[in-house]
C-alpha cells in the first residue's frame, strides 16, 4: 500500500549558491530515486530543470515568477495533483518531494503554502528544510540580503558550497553557527547524500543552545530558542497557547516547531509546524521518536519577546514566573492583550 504521508523537503539558498548542484546530487543517489522534485525558477525560460539530470515524471518547473510572490497557488495546485497522480497510480508512487525555491524567495511563503490544509490533506507534512551557505560570497552576501539570512534561519540543515574556492572559511562558519545554532551545519556532500532527506530529529530536552560569539547587527535580531516542559498539557490548552502566541508574536514568527504530549493520548505525540500567523493541521506520530518525552518547541523568530513568550508558555504549563502574571489573569482579564 502506498503510504499516506509524503515528507516534503524545502531546498533554499541564495542565487547561484549551489541548490541545482546539491539537487543532482540527490537525485543521482540510488536510495533517492523515489524522490519528486518542484523546481521554482526566477525569469521567463527556466533553466534549472534541464539542468537537472533526471528526466520524466515527477519533475515540474514552476517559472515565469517566484514561489514566495506570485507563484504560491501554482505550488498548492502542482503539489495537490503530484499527489492525486500519486495516489491514482498515474505517477510512481514517490517517497518524498523536494522542492527547490528561488534563489531570491524568502523561505516563509514557501513554508506557509506547504502547511495549506489542502496539502495536509494530501499527505504533505513539512519534513525539513535545508540551505544551501555560499562560503565564497561568505558574511558579504549576508550583509547585503536579508532573504539570504531568512533562509539560513529556518533551515534544518545548512550545506556549506564552494569552500574549495573560498580559503578560509572560519569566520564565515562562526558567522552560520550564530545565526542558526539549532542547524546541522556541514559540508555540500559528494557521494551518500540520501541521509540528508531523512527527518532531522528533534532537538532532545535541554541541548546546549551554542553561545553567539559573533553576530552582525544584520542577524542580531533574528533569534532562535526552545522552550520545553515536562508537563502534559490538555489539548484545549495547548491550542489556546497556540491563539495567543500567534495573535501576540505571530508577525515575527519565522518558523515554529514542536513536539508535544497532550494528555489525551501522552504516548503518541503531537508534530506542529507553524510560520507567522499560519499553523499545519497537526500531524500525531504512533510513537515517540526517541527516549526523551518532553515537550519541545523550537521558535525562530525576527524580533521575538523571548522572555514574554516563556511567561506565556510557563502559564499555560502553570508554572508561573514570580515576576509574570498566571494563566487566569491572563485569559480572564479581556484587557491583558
Ligand atoms: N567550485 C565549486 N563550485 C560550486 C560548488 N557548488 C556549486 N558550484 C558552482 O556554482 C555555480 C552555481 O551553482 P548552482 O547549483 O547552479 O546554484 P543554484 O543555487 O542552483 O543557483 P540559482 O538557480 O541561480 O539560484 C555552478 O557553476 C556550480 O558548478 C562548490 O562547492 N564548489
Amino acid at each position: 500500500m502506498i503510504s499516506p504521508r509524503i515528507p516534503a523537503f524545502v531546498l533554499t539558498g541564495f542565487l547561484g549558491a549551489g541548490k541545482t548542484t546539491l539537487l543532482n546530487r540527490l537525485l543521482k543517489d540510488p536510495a533517492l530515486a523515489d524522490t519528486a522534485v518542484v523546481i521554482n525558477e526566477y525569469g521567463e525560460a527556466g533553466l534549472d530543470h534541464l539542468l537537472v539530470e533526471k528526466s520524466g515524471d515527477g519533475v515540474v518547473l514552476l517559472s515565469s515568477g517566484c514561489l514566495c510572490c506570485s507563484l504560491r497557488g501554482d505550488l498548492l495546485d502542482t503539489l495537490a495533483d503530484l499527489a492525486a497522480r500519486r495516489a491514482s497510480g498515474d505517477l510512481p508512487p514517490f517517497a518524498r518531494v523536494v522542492i527547490e525555491t528561488t534563489g531570491l524567495a524568502y523561505p516563509t511563503p514557501v513554508l506557509q503554502t506547504l502547511m495549506a490544509p489542502q496539502l495536509a490533506g494530501a499527505g504533505y507534512v513539512l519534513a525539513g528544510v535545508i540551505a544551501v551557505a555560499d562560503a565564497l560570497r561568505g558574511e558579504a552576501l549576508l550583509d547585503q540580503h536579508a532573504e539570504a539570512i531568512a533562509q539560513l534561519a529556518v533551515a534544518d540543515r545548512i550545506l556549506v558550497s564552494k569552500t574549495d574556492l573560498a580559503g578560509d572559511s572560519a569566520a564565515f562558519m562562526a558567522r552560520l553557527r550564530a545565526l542558526n545554532p539549532r542547524a546541522a551545519i556541514g559540508p555540500m556532500p559528494d557521494a551518500g547524500a540520501a541521509a540528508l532527506l531523512e527527518e532531522p530529529d528533534f532537538p532532545s530536552a535541554g541541548a546546549a543552545v551554542a553561545a553567539r560569539p559573533f553576530f552582525s547587527a544584520h542577524d542580531a535580531a533574528i533569534a532562535s530558542f526552545t522552550l520545553e516542559t515536562d508537563k502534559v498539557l490538555t489539548p484545549g490548552r495547548f491550542v489556546t497557547f497556540i491563539d495567543e502566541l500567534r495573535e501576540r508574536f505571530g508577525e515575527g514568527l519565522l518558523r515554529f516547531k514542536a513536539l508535544v504530549r497532550l494528555a489525551d493520548e501522552p504516548g503518541r505525540p503531537v508534530v506542529l509546524h507553524g510560520v507567522q500567523h499560519w499553523f499545519a493541521p497537526p500531524e500525531r506520530l504512533d510513537a515517540w521518536p526517541g527516549p526523551d518525552r518532553r515537550t519541545r518547541i523550537v521558535m525562530i523568530g525576527r524580533d521575538l519577546d523571548r522572555r514574554a513568550i516563556e511567561d506565556l508558555f510557563a502559564a499555560f504549563c502553570d508554572e508561573p514566573r514570580l515576576d509574570a502574571p498566571d494563566r487566569a489573569a491572563l485569559t480572564d482579564n479581556p484587557l491583558a492583550f
